[in-house]
Formats: structure tokens, sequence, C-alpha cells
């Protein structure tokens, strides 16, 4: 994705951020820092385009270090000024980082440090979660904070299609696959109509 030098700068502010915090905590692996704008930075950006025009609520849920939500909130921010982000997490000092991130590139974004179960339904427009939890489980928490007639978006692995298939025995759902450009294996789950099986 083509990004202004505005938004540039601040991704470049944002990893500064990421690698002085993480002599402290643990925000990524650390065996992934060093490739951290080919691996959380990209595979983050891949989502933010798939983000839907009518949207003005975006949700993400286990953030961590802020992938995707932070890297989604600074690259849609000039575009889509519109759009608010939350980020859930509830490991506090990762929650410092990631407010932290927010003051240090402008980009205004919500942190809500808490159990995602524990946070009131957030009726998202758009949902996203990395690394959190297999399918089955995210339906749950998308069950929770995604509106009726949101999308959620879920980058997967190389066992993607078992994880689909174990989440079909409970949910019901529309789902279309965008290849990552960052693994061949690995795919985002675009999931729509959630409901009960
Ligand atoms: C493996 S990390 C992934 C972080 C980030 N999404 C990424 O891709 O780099 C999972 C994160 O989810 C958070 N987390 C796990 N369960 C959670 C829950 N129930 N509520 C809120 N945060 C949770 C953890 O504290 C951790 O920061």
């Amino acid at each position: 994705m083509n990004v202004s030098r505005e938004t540039s700068e601040r991704l470049a502010t944002y990893l500064e951020l990421l690698k002085k915090w993480s002599k402290k905590i643990n925000l990524v692996s650390p065996a992934s820092l060093k490739d951290a704008r080919s691996r959380h930075f990209a595979d983050s950006i891949q989502l933010a385009r798939l983000c839907k025009e009518s949207a003005k609520t975006w949700v993400d849920l286990g953030s961590g270090g802020g992938f995707p939500g932070a890297v989604v909130a600074i690259v849609l921010a000039e575009e889509r000024p519109d759009l608010s982000m939350t980020l859930v997490e509830s490991d506090q000092r990762k929650c410092a980082f990631l407010r932290s991130v927010s003051r240090e590139t402008s980009v205004p974004f919500n942190v809500i440090a808490k159990r995602i179960e524990d946070v009131a339904p957030l009726k998202a427009d758009m949902l996203s979660a990395r690394a959190l939890a297999p399918l089955t489980d995210l339906c749950t928490f998308a069950e929770r904070h995604l509106h009726k007639d949101g999308t959620a978006l879920f980058p997967k692995g190389a066992k993607w299609v078992d994880e689909v298939k174990t989440a079909q025995k409970k949910w019901r759902f529309s789902l279309q696959t965008h290849t990552s450009e960052t693994s061949p294996e690995a795919v985002i789950l675009e999931i729509g109509e959630l409901s009960r099986a």
C-alpha cells in the first residue's frame, strides 16, 4: 500500500517506540522485532485496505503491541478521519504503550484496558483480531462486539481450513478469503452475517 509521507513518518515513530518499549515489555516476539516492518506492519496494512467504505467504527481485540489496530488507525488517519478505532487489551503495560503510540503519532484511538468479555458490547462496523484465539472463540468475541451488519477480519495461518471447519460446527457466517501478501499459506478471513448454527 502506498502511504503518504506523513503516514510513513508516523509509522517510523511507531517502530522506534516499539523498539524502545520492547526492552522493558514483551510487545512482539523478540525474534520478530528486527523484521517488524515486513511482518507486523505489512500484515496490518493489508487489513486497512479491506475497510468497508460505510464503516464508522473499528474494534481490534487483543491488540498487544498494536497489531493490526494501531497500524490501521495510522494508515487510515488521513483518508478516513471519520473512522473511530478502539483497541481492547487486558495487559495494562501494553495499554500504556498503545496510548504513547497514539500521543506520539498524533493519531487518536481509544484504548480499553479490560478483558474482551468484560467490555460492554461495542457494536463495531469492522472488527479484527490477530494471533488471539482459534476462530470458534473469535466468533464468540465477534458475537458480543460486532454489529449485526458488521464485518470481521481475522488473519490466519496455514491451518485456516481446519479452523473454519471447526467453527462451522457452532457458527454460521459468510466467508471470503484474501491471500496474505506476507505469507502464501496465510489468509485474511473476512466474515459477516454471523449467527449461531
Ligand atoms: C499473542 S498476542 C497478539 C497481539 C497482537 N494482536 C499481534 O498480533 O501482535 C495476544 C494479546 O491478546 C491479549 N489478550 C488475550 N486474551 C485477552 C482477553 N480476553 N481480553 C483482552 N486481551 C486479551 C494478550 O494480553 C496479548 O497482548
